[in-house]
């Protein structure tokens, strides 16, 4: 039996650029390693823990699916009693996550997306309007923003129930505070790193709080507000409020528009107060983020490929025939070169670039004689896979036709992994993906319209305020290694913001200016 605890291999990777260098990458690298040695799966230390990676998609699969009793939790630390917003699905363990998970679901159903779909349209037209405005006037934008503050106005509508205005006014307090809770000062890098180094017993004992104290006041209070106000004046709104305010009165989640019971009294709690308002804490914060990020990069890669560009209005001009002109819950599901679009997207720049998972309890790996104790983190490196030529071909070129039913067929599972799999998987993706098309098909001012001013704009034009639309740090074509390695976190989703700030510290915690010690603790006799 190999053992964890005595390495057997050590090795050092160069790596060619100082800092700069988020946890995802650093475990695209561990994936490159271990497939370049004709490994299924190798273990790591990162910092003083050691992590389980595995890079063979049948182990993937084990992993996050057929064995997931024993990989339930992310590891995640959470207080629910010092930092109630700290208690959400994402964080939640074992029966408890359980539980939360099953009273969740039914607000994620296609007929409850459908349901929010001309919210989500409203809000949409709110940013076509800002990008009428700057194509009209070809003011340079910064996407990214824009693209923020309509999910921010989405998300914040239909997780809280309130007029967020974002995309009115950059300077409104959900704005203000959705960028608050990811600002990295130097006080929250040393949270990250404590979070991510200190046993949680530890951290409970010093009460660690993961979120800043006035993110917190303004969240319970905006939740405290809503609830009291909907339940007061029997509000209906058709989002997800509705049906967490359901949840904490009836128990469940049903089709009417009642907030209270038949007899207009609260009864069984399903979600405590402080429950819903996690629960609409993470809605927010996992909404608007990743998102916005993968419009930012669709817009991106389009504004660079005319060709896809032409071929996505095609579809979008041909979906408003079909529909008399109207953007429909129907139509937008019926594009599907849009999907393969969003697919493609999310593979070269998956906003979550790798996935975490804790043993739970002691598990044997399949066909091999290691067991991985209680407690190992387990790192699937999602940027590894997605970037293998084994699976995607030349991986740095952006080709939806990778995500024909074909070519899917052609690959094997658990290859594709943007939004994890198995029982864990986003509870948000169809929400996400609606989101996204609308966001895509309406504040493209090419994609966008069918007819009307801008269809005299050309894709040479459409490619010049694409590319003055890029992410701000995105370099130029010539940089393109460089971004890979450095610097594309840095747009990316909060995750890779936080993971390249980990990164950055663990290096120093490594004591180590260009290198970083990799040190096995078992190696491939199971190969
Ligand atoms: C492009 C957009 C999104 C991406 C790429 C994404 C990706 C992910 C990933 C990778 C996970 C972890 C899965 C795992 O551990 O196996 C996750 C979990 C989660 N996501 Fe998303 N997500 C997106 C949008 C959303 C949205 C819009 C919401 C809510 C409205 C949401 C809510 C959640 C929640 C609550 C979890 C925790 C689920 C659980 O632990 O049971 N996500 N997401």
């Amino acid at each position: 039996m190999t053992s964890l605890t005595h390495p057997t291999d050590n090795y050092t990777v160069m790596y060619a650029e100082e800092g700069r260098y988020s946890l995802g990458q650093q475990f695209e690298d561990f994936y490159k390693i271990f497939t370049s040695r004709g490994l299924k799966h190798g273990g790591v230390h990162v910092g003083i823990k050691p992590f389980y990676v595995p890079v063979d998609p049948e182990l993937i699969k084990h992993v996050l699916q057929i064995d997931f009793q024993h990989f339930v939790n992310h590891g995640t630390f959470i207080d629910e009693v010092n930092d109630p917003l700290s208690a959400h699905l994402f964080s939640l363990e074992d029966a408890k996550w359980r539980n939360m998970r099953v009273k969740l679901t039914p607000t994620f159903t296609s007929g409850k997306m459908k349901m929010m779909f001309q919210t989500l349209v409203q809000c949409g037209v709110g940013m076509k309007e800002l990008m009428d405005a700057s194509a009209k006037n070809r003011i340079p934008i910064d996407i990214k923003d824009i693209l923020c503050r309509y999910t921010t106005d989405a998300i914040g509508s239909i997780a809280f129930g309130l007029e967020c205005n974002s995309l009115k006014d950059p300077d409104s307090v959900f704005r203000k505070y959705g960028k608050r809770v990811f600002e990295m000062d130097m006080r929250s890098q040393i949270k990250t790193l404590l979070q991510f180094a200190l046993p949680h017993q530890v951290l409970k004992v010093f009460k660690f709080k993961q979120n800043k104290p006035d993110v917190e006041e303004f969240f319970m209070k905006a939740v405290k507000d809503t609830v009291e106000f909907r339940e007061k004046n029997n509000v209906y709104r058709k989002d997800f409020m509705h049906l967490l305010i359901q949840l904490k009165n009836r128990g469940a989640v049903s089709d009417d528009g009642k907030v209270l019971n038949e007899e207009g009294r609260s009864e069984e709690k399903a979600l405590t107060m402080n429950e819903l308002t996690a629960q609409a804490f993470i809605f927010f914060l996992a909404g608007f983020e990743t998102s916005s990020t993968t419009m930012t990069f669709a817009l991106y890669e389009i504004a660079r490929h005319p060709d896809i560009q032409e071929k996505l209005r095609q579809e979008i001009n041909g979906m408003f025939e079909k529909h008399d002109d109207q953007l429909t819950y129907d139509g937008i599901m019926e594009l599907t070169y849009m999907d393969k679009v969003l697919n493609e997207t999310l593979r070269k720049y998956p906003p979550f670039p790798m996935i975490l998972r804790k043993c739970s309890r002691d598990y044997t790996i399949p066909d091999t004689q290691i067991t991985l104790k209680k407690g190992v983190n387990v790192g699937i490196p999602i940027l590894g896979l997605h970037n293998d030529p084994k699976y995607y071909p030349n991986p740095e070129k952006f080709d939806p036709e990778r995500f024909s039913e074909e070519n899917k067929r052609s690959r094997p599972a658990f290859t594709w992994l943007p939004f994890g799999e198995g029982p864990r998987l986003c509870i948000g993706l169809r929400f996400a993906v609606l989101q996204s098309k609308i966001g895509l098909k309406l504040g493209n001012p090419v994609t966008g319209y069918k007819s009307g001013m801008f269809r005299g704009i050309t894709n040479k034009s459409w490619l010049r305020l694409g590319l003055q639309c890029e992410p701000r740090e995105t370099p130029t074509e010539a940089e393109k290694l460089r971004r890979r390695k450095a610097d594309w976190s840095y747009v990316t989703s909060l995750f890779g913001y936080a993971a390249r700030i980990s990164g950055e510290v663990l290096q120093v915690f490594l004591r180590s200016k260009k290198k970083i010690e990799v040190k096995m603790f078992f190696s491939g006799t199971d190969r």
